[in-house]
């Protein structure tokens, strides 16, 4: 399932991505040696709706599309609300669902999610960074600014339970639905300080228009956001009452943290590309198939790598369960055969494109997140979080110990 249109259209390079892991794997004879696989591949214009139809017609009707045999597993759906509804509903006929692009928190439930899996992490992911980072300043008193929508509510649910295991204050936690000038007086009220902000992209600039205007912003706040907005988010100022001199003064030195989708590491990779040899083929794909616009604006650009990875993920599970289950054999209702896949699924354990790909036992993948800080307009990268390890690794700047990252202008105050 590749959304093409909608909400998140993170199908149109994704769909690309998938087919060159297929082509790769298809002729690899030490992969699924005698089978070929086949991708069926359906645009869900990231509507839930249509995504549970489409999954609906693949299960009772043979004609539909090219599959005239039963799906062995369903890579994607790609947005959240496509994989919450066709992700609870495939698990009743024992399908094995792999997203490369959901990343609501809500998905972690296996009771509701049974037979799901993700190469894109939970938005949770980006909480124990955070936390890091408040300890490593001595941040202790917190605020959270949420847009109300279940990713970003679920999302500061979480940040909360980890702020109290390490004693860090939540003092105030304001939702707002479309206008955040009263979630921003009570902040300021509370002379909050260091803010967290989940929301998207077109709120986040009503929020630092209402920021600027109540003269919320400066060298004594600190706000941490998402990194996955586009380029210059901040100086789209066609839906809001602020210019963008004002929106940059607003918005800088804020930090952002975002889930690593391209490995840096030159390792050659289970496909025996290197990500960066990957990256370069995509792109000259992706420059073919959409010439009018740059390849990193093409929906679902960052994300392709996840894609790839899936289709290796799947692929590799498939192969495992060769041993164990004869894959002509398959059929909705062959609950042992789904119970080797799962097995085999939970085995995943490889280098991609997008890093080591495991799952949890939630059916999660870990990553690694990316700091980075709004300096003088341009996003500078300060440091890169392993949430396994617990631990940091500074990029071109040192850590706090009085190093080029302390001689930016911000004072940060370690009292609050
Ligand atoms: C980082 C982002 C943009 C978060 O939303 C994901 C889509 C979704 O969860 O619906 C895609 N990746």
């Amino acid at each position: 399932m590749f959304p093409q249109a909608g909400e998140w259209a993170g199908g149109e390079a994704a769909f690309p991505a998938a087919i060159k892991a297929l082509d790769q794997i298809n002729q690899r004879e030490d992969i699924l040696p005698g089978y070929y696989l086949n991708l069926s591949a359906y645009d869900t214009r990231c509507s839930a709706g249509l995504g549970t139809t489409i999954l609906y017609e693949l299960l009772y009707n043979k004609t539909f599309g090219n599959v005239n045999s039963s799906i062995l597993m369903l890579l994607g759906p790609a947005c959240s609300p496509v994989s919450t509804a066709v992700g609870e509903a495939a698990k009743m006929w024992n399908l094995i669902v792999l997203s490369y692009g959901s990343s609501s928190p809500a998905l972690s439930n296996r009771a509701r999610f049974h037979t799901f899996f993700r190469t894109h992490p939970p938005a949770t992911l980006h909480n124990p960074t955070r936390i890091k980072f408040f300890e490593l300043f001595g941040w202790k008193r917190i605020a959270i600014l949420i847009q109300t929508e279940e990713v970003w509510q679920s999302t500061a649910e979480n940040l909360e339970v980890l702020a109290r295991k390490h004693n860090v204050h939540i003092a105030v936690r304001q939702l707002f639905d479309n206008d955040p000038s009263h979630a921003i007086s009570n902040l300021q009220k509370d002379d909050i300080r260091i803010i967290v902000g989940l929301f998207y992209e077109e709120k986040a600039r009503k929020v630092f228009c209402k920021a600027y205007q109540q003269k919320y912003f400066g060298e004594s706040y600190v706000w941490w956001l998402v990194g996955w907005y586009a380029d210059n988010w901040f100086l789209k100022i066609d839906d809001i009452d602020c210019t963008a001199d004002e929106m940059s003064r607003a918005v800088e030195g804020h930090f952002t943290t975002e889930i690593q989708m391209l490995t840096d590491s030159t390792t050659r990779t289970i496909s025996g590309l290197t990500a960066r040899e990957f990256i370069t083929d995509l792109n000259s794909t992706l420059k073919q198939l959409f010439p009018n616009k740059p390849v990193e604006s093409v929906g679902g650009y960052v994300e392709s790598p996840l894609a790839y990875d899936a289709t290796w993920a799947l692929a590799l599970a498939l192969n495992r369960s060769l041993g164990r289950a004869n894959l002509e054999e398959w059929s909705y209702g062959n609950v042992n055969m789904k119970e080797i896949m799962m097995d085999d699924m939970k085995k995943t354990d490889f280098f991609g494109v997008s890093g080591a790909v495991k799952f949890d036992e939630l059916g999660n993948r870990m990553s690694k997140i990316v700091v980075e800080q709004l300096r003088n307009g341009y996003y500078h990268r300060l440091a890169r979080f392993d949430a396994e390890k617990g631990s940091i690794e500074w990029l071109n700047n040192e850590g706090p110990d009085g190093s080029r990252c302390w001689n930016y202008k911000h004072n940060y105050s370690s009292s609050y």
